[in-house]
Order: structure tokens, then C-alpha cells, then sequence
């Protein structure tokens, strides 16, 4: 068996923060004695990841992804329990550990304004003591994969959000990291973008056999990434598997449609209505009945775009976390 890349055992954090009441006497009393109530970010979270993996962490607002990611990397020190990455303890911060993984945050900025990308870049090989052949290699690869030739060769300040994104990760993977942490690597960024760098990450995992753990809004970014995912809510694990297996879980019914000139008289036999509107019906089926519902409907009169699907992914993701809504027809 491989040894694991990244272990994590009964890992917590907690944060203490300043109380704050309204209110002018409130405020003067914080002046004082200051109170302080704790926030547990991360609680008792327990998993593995085998080298080359490439796993998702999704979860509502505060779940406590990033807080995960930012124990992973040792940016933050554990309140309890055992992280252990490439074989090291991330809070030590070893450079042998710092020269194994990398951190791409989306929100935050790294590389420095006032400097083209190519001086950052520079400033990255000498502090990571990259040898000067291989850093020309790297350099060549990354530069050529994301197209940024030109542009990392203007100040930091003028790129657009795309070319900085682009340019964060040649910033962040010159080095070559076994782990690469991306925290919302696609944010903001437009759609043709983010198939980009969707495609680059894939490739980079592919080619390298580097471990990627990715957190992003876009569940499309996590659906076509990573064969694995881990759901957090509440700085718990709730899921950990394919997404196939969990959409099994949360949402087992498929969803098939259908227009006709005439619909059935009585369609919840067939299974749950969606949706029953002029010719067009959507029903939630149980997948051992969909063979004989999909029979009887394409036998309706003038039967035309019948379509069988499995539940949306953001459905799943509201039904899992307890907020859902009026389904929604994709
Ligand atoms: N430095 C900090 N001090 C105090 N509380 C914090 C700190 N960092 C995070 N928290 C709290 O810990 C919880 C988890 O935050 P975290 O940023 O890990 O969530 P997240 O899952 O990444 O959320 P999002 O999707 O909104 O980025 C939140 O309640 C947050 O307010």
C-alpha cells in the first residue's frame, strides 16, 4: 500500500473572538474586560489522501474549508489533533516541507503589486533555492501551458483578474509541490477562463502525479476535477467519496422529461411531478422504475425531447445542508 500524502487525525481548530454587544455602555465595558466566546472552525476531522489525488472540499460559507487548508499548509497551528503532509508536520514549517507544497488563495494576492510577475518569479527561485536549469524548464512549461509570456511582463498591477490568476499559479508551482492547496482558484474569473484553468490544474495533476485538494464555489469546478470529495458543514465531515455516491445518497431519483401532444391522466404513478405545464411533464423517478416510465412515455402522442438526468448538483448540495428551496428545473 502507498504510504498516504496527507493524514489528518482528530484535527480541531478553534478561534477566540471578542464578544461584541451593541450599544455605547456595551462598548465601554468591552474597553475593560473584554469577553471573549470561542468558534469552533474545524472539529475532529479525520482523513487521507493517497499522492496524486485530486480531492474537493465543499461545504456552505464558514464551514471551515479554509481554515482546513490553512492547517494543511502551516499557516495556522492545529488547537488539536495530528496533521501530517508529504511526511512532515505543516505548523513546523521545515523548509524541506515549504518546498513540497504550495497555497494558491484566489482572494488573496501573493505575488507583488508593483513588480512584473517575472521578478516575482525570480524572487520564488531564489527563496526556494531552485536549481537554475530546472527553473528555466519549469519557467518555459508554465509560462507556454497558461499563455502568459507577455503578459508577466508587466507590473502586477495592470493584469487583469484572469492573467493574475494565471500568473499566481506559475508563482506557485515553479517550485514543483507534491501538494498543491487551491482555495477558489476559478473565483470571480469569466466561464472560458475557468475552463482553462480547470484544464491546467488536471493537466498539472496528471503530469507531475502532484496531490491537489481544491475548494470553489463553482461545483462545476469540483464535479469535473476531483473523483473525490469531501463535504464539510459546521467544521465537520459529512461526506467523504465520489460525487456519484453522494448524489446516490442525498438525491437516489432521476429526473426525466418529456414533451407530448397529450400527457398522462394520472403521471404520479409514474413517479413524482416536478413540473406539469402545457405539453411538458418533469417527474422524479426511482431508478429501477426508470426503464418502464421512460417506455410509457415515449409512447405518448407526438412524444419529443425526452431526457433523463441525474438531479443538479447544487440541488444535492442544498438538500445535504438542510437549505433547500422549490426545486429548481435545469
Ligand atoms: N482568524 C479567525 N479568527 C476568528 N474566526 C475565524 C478566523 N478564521 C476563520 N474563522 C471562523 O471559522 C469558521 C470557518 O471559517 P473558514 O474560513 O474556514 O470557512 P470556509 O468553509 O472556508 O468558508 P467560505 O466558503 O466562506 O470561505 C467561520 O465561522 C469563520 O468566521
Amino acid at each position: 500500500m502507498t504510504a498516504a500524502m496527507v493524514r489528518v487525525e482528530g484535527l480541531c481548530k478553534r478561534f477566540s473572538v471578542p464578544r461584541r454587544e451593541a450599544g455605547l455602555r456595551a462598548a465601554l465595558r468591552a474597553l475593560v474586560r473584554r469577553e471573549y466566546r470561542v468558534v469552533e472552525a474545524v472539529r475532529d476531522l479525520e482523513f487521507s489522501l493517497a499522492p496524486g489525488e485530486r480531492v474537493g472540499f465543499l461545504g456552505p460559507n464558514g464551514a471551515g474549508k479554509t481554515t482546513t487548508l490553512k492547517m494543511l499548509a502551516g499557516l495556522i497551528v492545529p488547537s488539536a489533533g495530528q496533521v501530517e503532509v508529504a511526511g512532515f508536520t505543516p505548523s513546523e514549517r521545515r523548509p524541506e516541507f515549504l518546498r513540497r507544497v504550495s497555497l494558491v488563495m484566489g482572494q488573496k494576492r501573493q505575488l507583488s503589486w508593483d513588480l512584473p510577475a517575472i521578478d516575482n518569479f525570480e524572487f520564488n527561485r531564489v527563496v526556494y533555492e531552485i536549481d537554475p536549469a530546472h527553473y528555466k524548464r519549469r519557467l518555459e512549461e508554465l509560462t507556454a501551458l497558461l499563455d502568459v509570456g507577455e503578459v508577466m511582463r508587466r507590473p502586477v498591477r495592470q493584469l487583469s483578474l484572469g492573467e493574475r490568476m494565471k500568473c499566481e499559479l506559475v508563482a506557485a508551482l515553479l517550485h514543483g509541490p507534491q501538494v498543491l492547496f487551491l482555495d477558489e482558484p476559478t473565483i470571480g474569473l469569466d466561464v472560458s477562463m475557468q475552463l482553462g484553468i480547470r484544464e491546467f490544474i488536471r493537466r498539472y495533476n496528471a503530469e507531475h502525479g502532484a496531490t491537489v485538494i481544491l475548494t470553489s464555489h463553482y461545483m462545476e469546478d469540483v464535479a469535473a476535477l476531483c473523483p473525490r470529495i469531501l463535504v464539510i458543514d459546521g467544521g465537520r465531515l459529512r461526506f467523504d467519496g465520489s460525487i456519484e455516491a453522494l448524489r446516490r445518497q442525498i438525491r437516489p431519483l432521476r429526473r426525466v422529461s418529456v414533451r407530448a401532444a397529450a400527457l398522462p391522466d394520472d403521471p404520479t404513478a409514474m413517479g413524482r411531478v416536478v413540473l406539469r405545464e402545457g405539453g411538458r411533464l418533469v417527474l422524479d423517478v426511482a431508478p429501477e422504475r426508470v426503464p418502464e416510465v421512460v417506455g410509457a412515455l415515449v409512447a405518448l402522442p407526438e412524444a419529443q425531447d425526452l431526457a433523463v438526468q441525474d438531479a443538479p448538483l447544487e440541488e444535492v448540495m442544498r438538500a445535504l445542508f438542510g437549505r433547500e428551496e422549490a426545486a429548481e428545473i435545469g
